[in-house]
């Protein structure tokens, strides 16, 4: 679904006082597109992230999904998936992803569905594993397919991979890029990780900090699969990078 972030300001009390955490903050997203949002921590991607999730108010300004204004949370249209799992540990892979399905539906809906998503997201075999029994990455799975079971139009993603190791990060982004282009779901994706943002990116929205405003909106017009070795890679990554740090700097720290 479309989404437009119109006019977004943001105030929170902090000791006592009142402080502009986001500044008119405007961009928007097609139907079916990727974002990504990078900015330094504490420049307010995941505030941001939870206003476009209905899941707080912002002070001044909307977001609306296809015209119509959020302003609470609907797991039916969003769907969000938080860096750590947040999964019942005393319950299975299939409870878990079971979790918050459509009560509407009859047992053997339920069943097929949740055995679809299973699969989807490659845990067939380890229905029946409880969390702990499970690696970090295949915890995130469950989430994403826990996310996924109510077909949300928009998945909204803060920090998904963080606590990941490099490798595992790289084929989870793969495989969400699996399931968005089976399912064409519109993805908001926040993330430190610079080459992330590029990998998945339709959009790359470059936060600056105190308070938090667009800074920049980079279009990533590289073709899918995208080849994080390639020369073009490397120029939208120092476009990117452009944005952080003095280009003097860039040349010495990072060579690109
Ligand atoms: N509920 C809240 N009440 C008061 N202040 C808050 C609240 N949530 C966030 N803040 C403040 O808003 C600012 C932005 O926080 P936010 O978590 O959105 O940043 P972030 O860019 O996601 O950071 P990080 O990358 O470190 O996760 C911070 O100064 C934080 O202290």
């Amino acid at each position: 679904m479309a989404i437009n972030v119109k006019n977004v300001q943001k105030f929170f009390i902090i000791n006592g006082r009142k402080i502009e955490v986001l500044h008119d903050i405007n961009f928007s997203i097609g139907d079916g597109q990727i974002i990504s949002i990078v900015g330094t921590s504490g420049c307010g991607k995941s505030t941001l992230l939870k206003v476009i999730a209905g899941l707080e108010q912002s002070t001044s300004g909307s977001v609306e999904l296809n015209g119509k204004k959020i302003d609470h949370p609907s797991e039916k249209d969003i769907g969000v998936i938080f860096q750590e799992p947040r999964l019942l540990p005393w319950s299975s892979v299939e409870k878990n992803i079971e979790f918050g399905i459509s009560q509407t539906l009859s047992k053997s809906e339920k069943k097929k569905i949740i055995r679809e998503h299973v699969d989807l997201v490659g845990l067939t075999g380890f229905e029946k594993a409880l969390p702990k029994q499970l690696s970090g990455g295949m915890q995130q799975r469950v989430s994403i397919a826990r996310s996924l079971i109510n077909r949300p139009n928009t998945l909204l993603l803060d920090e998904p991979f963080g606590a990941l190791d490099a490798f595992t990060k790289i084929n989870m982004q793969k495989e969400v890029l699996h399931i968005w282009e089976k399912e064409k779901t519109t993805l908001i994706l926040v993330t430190h990780d610079i080459d992330e943002a590029i990998f998945m990116g339709d959009k790359i929205v470059v936060l600056s900090a105190k308070p938090g405003t667009v800074k920049k909106v980079i279009s990533v017009e590289l073709p899918r699969p995208r080849d994080r070795t390639s020369d073009d890679f490397a120029r939208v990554r120092r476009l990117v990078y452009e944005q952080f740090f003095p280009k003097e700097e860039l040349a010495v720290e990072y060579n690109i």
